[in-house]
């Protein structure tokens, strides 16, 4: 349940003090924090009663039955969803100012690049529209870390899906977001490809030091990647578990064949198959 989330119960104190958005009663280490959100669509519950912290740095994955509201929970923590009940902070602060300032990098499951502009200049282009002043130094680098030295002027048509999710990746990352909201950024590869860019997000994340939500429908998937696993039930929303993740840190491709991997992956897909209690 959303309360036996160890996120929740650490910071249970703070919280009865805390005021909506307060910034002195935030606990520094908090990145995202969900209070009792619900948000109704016209007759439709999509959430209800979440409660969720993710703490800065961490790589949270999120997992549930189609429908069950995983998107909408990214786009209350991103601000383009606004609850009808329950708060959301981001840094301390709300969604809409950590968005204003250039916090989030969304990756979407299509990666809308611009077909016309390089690979380079996708990853500039953001940070433009954002007012920030480009820095194709940057850029290139940040190419290279997600796999892509050489491809700088390559145009999307040029590039594989994975690599068009890389470029992505990369121009979220100079927006200089803090935050990466990532939904189903992997649902249109293949089953290798994102086995290997699973590797990657995990590399990237750990040398650019980000705080990841990350959607997927995929149980192995949101095992590989997260520190911890949220698992969601079925219409109206609302968290089933939260599962710790028990993997060597770094991750490569050959915990996938590890029992623990196995056992952890049967654990979470129990709990979505089941409504199985967690903890
Ligand atoms: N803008 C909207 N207007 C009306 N209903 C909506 C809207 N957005 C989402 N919903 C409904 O809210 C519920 C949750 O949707 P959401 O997209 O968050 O689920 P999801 O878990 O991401 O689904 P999927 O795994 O299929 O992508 C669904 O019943 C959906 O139809």
């Amino acid at each position: 349940m959303a309360g036996d989330e160890p996120g929740a119960r650490a910071t249970a104190e703070s919280e009865r003090e805390s005021d909506q958005h307060g910034d002195t009663d935030e606990s520094p280490r908090t990145a995202i924090r969900l209070d009792g959100v619900s948000v109704d669509f016209e007759g439709v519950r999509a959430l209800a009663d979440v409660d969720l912290r993710v703490e800065d740095g961490e790589f949270v994955t999120v997992i549930g039955p189609s429908g069950c509201g995983k998107t909408t929970t990214l786009r209350v923590v991103g601000g383009l969803q606004s609850p009808t009940a329950g708060t959301v902070s981001v840094g301390g602060h709300p969604p809409d100012r950590a968005r204003e300032a250039g916090e989030f990098g969304f990756v979407f499951q299509r990666h809308a690049l611009l077909p016309w502009k390089s690979a380079l200049e996708n990853v500039v282009f953001l940070r433009k529209l954002a007012g920030k002043p480009p820095d194709r130094e940057r850029a290139r680098d940040l190419l290279e870390t997600v796999g892509l030295a050489g491809f700088a002027d390559a145009r999307p048509a040029e590039l594989s899906g994975g690599m068009r999710q890389r470029v992505a990746i990369a121009r979220a990352l100079h927006l200089g977001a803090s935050v990466l909201l990532m939904d189903e950024p992997f649902g249109e590869l293949d089953e290798l490809t994102r086995e290997e860019m699973g590797v990657e997000v995990r590399r990237v994340w750990r040398e650019e030091r980000k705080t990841v939500l990350f959607v997927t429908h995929s149980v192995p998937e949101a095992v590989f990647l997260a520190d911890r696993c949220v698992v969601m039930s079925d219409q109206p929303g609302e968290i089933e578990g939260v599962f710790d993740v028990e993997l060597p840190r770094p991750r490569d491709e050959s915990v996938y064949g590890t029992a623990a991997f196995q056992e952890q992956v049967a654990r979470v897909r129990a709990a979505l198959h089941e409504g199985y209690e967690l903890r």
